[in-house]
């Protein structure tokens, strides 16, 4: 790899390949590629690596991940081997451990439950007939709310159908009013136990980059090619290589942050184009004591006008062995908040806390808060389909352009698309397009 105002290997004899972005899929293509022997450079813009895998050490001690937090399913899964071998330490989290409350603040009764669960099924089984019966695709609230017919139902039924809702979009990070009915779910099951890192999701991609020719602060502009080799334009001077492997999160793609000299093929684009980006926020809130139950999850039904604020909660304080809560929102009030000041935030989150568990709740110490659809160099937390997408075209943007032009990233995986193992998969698959 040569740049104009820096010079790598220029001994070496394998293919010259330049790896736009240090996120776990990056790191995992550059990795295979230098191991067989071709000579990579990775150009990071941040001045950090791990993208969307991002530990926080601001709490000395504890470690919290902004980004992805589990291994979804350790069966099979290359994280899980790979957590291994980093000796990382990690803990099963049990969704089936949760305490769920009501609007008002009361703990939800097995009347209530068996309710939601048969909500739950209905949705489920809503949106199963629809993907048998037609190829026309919905979005998942228009199909949900006609199946349960939505405007008969009383406030109360109202009130559960969205919760269920709204679980949806916790998943898949996309609003249920653009989700795709057809494909909102497509892809892999997962296998086996999610588990987290005590210590942080970094000591995944720690490992993979040991050893790599990495340059952070090196934000891509454009990115040219021809038959000869590929030109990478950046802000610190060009870099020219024989292919360059391209791990932009959707959400960039999609911005035209990065300039395509040639053109890419029209089945590309409509990808880039059709494929969404979706948000989830995290909002880590350090108390001084412990207030809440010991189960893994909590949950939070609020009324039909509060739809998709502070629904789910997890209690890390398990492996942090902190008094720290985590709130999650995903989707549209996900995107609404990161408009808002950290003091709004904060506020926000606690007026839930403190109907479910009382207005003399202390006040929180600290807090850690995420906005992945205003960070420039994510634009979102991970795709999903939209209405009108269909699997294919997570093929269509996998696609290399002339041998020359590769794409990883977690939404270029067809079946494991939003997750870690999805993006790590796609970059050894990148990588093997151009070194086997
Ligand atoms: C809040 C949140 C929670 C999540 N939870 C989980 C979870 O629990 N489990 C799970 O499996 N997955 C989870 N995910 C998804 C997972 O984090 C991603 O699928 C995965 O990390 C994506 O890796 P990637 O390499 O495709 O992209 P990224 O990690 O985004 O890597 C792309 C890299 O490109 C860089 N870049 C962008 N623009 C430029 C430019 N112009 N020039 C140079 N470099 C650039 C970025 O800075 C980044 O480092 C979560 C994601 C988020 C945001």
């Amino acid at each position: 790899v040569s740049a104009t105002d820096a010079n790598t290997s220029a001994s070496s004899e394998g293919e010259r390949v330049i790896v736009v972005g240090a996120g776990i899929s990056g790191l995992a293509a550059a990795r295979h590629l230098a191991e067989q022997g071709e000579d990579v450079v990775v150009l990071e813009a941040r001045n950090r690596i791990g993208g969307r895998i991002w530990t926080s050490e601001k709490w000395a001690g504890v470690p919290l991940d902004l980004g992805a937090s589990w291994i979804h399913g350790i069966d099979g899964n290359p994280i899980a081997a790979l957590a291994a071998k980093a000796k990382a330490r990690t803990v099963v989290t049990n969704p089936d451990s949760s305490t769920e409350y009501l609007a008002d603040g009361s703990e939800v009764d097995d009347a209530r439950a068996k309710a939601i669960e048969r909500w739950q099924s209905k949705m489920e089984d809503a949106l199963a007939s629809y993907q048998e019966g037609t190829d026309k695709d919905a979005s998942v609230r228009s199909v949900v709310e006609r199946a349960l017919d939505w405007s008969s139902l009383s406030d109360d039924d109202k009130t559960l159908v969205s919760f269920g809702l709204n679980d949806y979009e916790h998943e898949y990070a996309g609003s249920v009013g653009q989700m795709s009915a057809l494909h909102f779910d497509s892809g892999a099951d997962i296998k086996g136990k999610d588990v987290l890192f005590t210590g942080g999701y970094r000591q995944i991609t720690d490992l993979l980059a040991r050893g790599l020719s990495i340059r952070t602060g090196h934000v891509v502009e454009h990115i040219d090619w021809d038959s000869s080799g590929v030109t990478v334009g950046t802000n610190k001077g060009t870099f020219h290589a024989d292919h360059v492997v391209v791990t932009l999160p959707l959400g960039v793609l999609q911005s035209g942050a990065v300039k395509f000299g040639s053109s890419l093929p029209a089945s590309k684009r409509t990808a880039i184009d059709k494929l969404g980006m979706g948000v989830l926020n995290k909002c880590y809130l350090r108390f001084p004591k412990v207030f809440w139950p010991g189960t893994d999850w909590m949950t939070y039904v609020p009324d039909v006008d509060k739809y998709g604020q502070w629904e789910q909660w997890i209690n890390i304080s398990r492996p942090t062995r902190q008094p720290v809560l985590l709130g999650f929102n995903a989707a549209d009030f996900g995107r609404t908040i990161e408009g808002w000041s950290d003091t709004q935030i904060v506020n926000s989150a606690m007026g839930t806390l403190k109907t479910i568990f009382g207005s003399d709740i202390p006040a929180p110490v600290g807090y850690q808060i995420t906005r992945w659809a205003s960070d420039p160099y994510a634009q979102g937390s991970y795709s999903f389909n939209k209405i009108n997408s269909t699997p294919a075209m997570r093929d269509h943007l996998a696609a290399s352009v002339d041998d020359r032009v590769h794409f990883a990233g977690e939404a270029t995986h067809r079946d494991s698309y939003q997750t870690v193992h999805g993006a790590y998969l796609s970059g050894i698959r990148a990588a093997k397009e151009i070194a086997d």
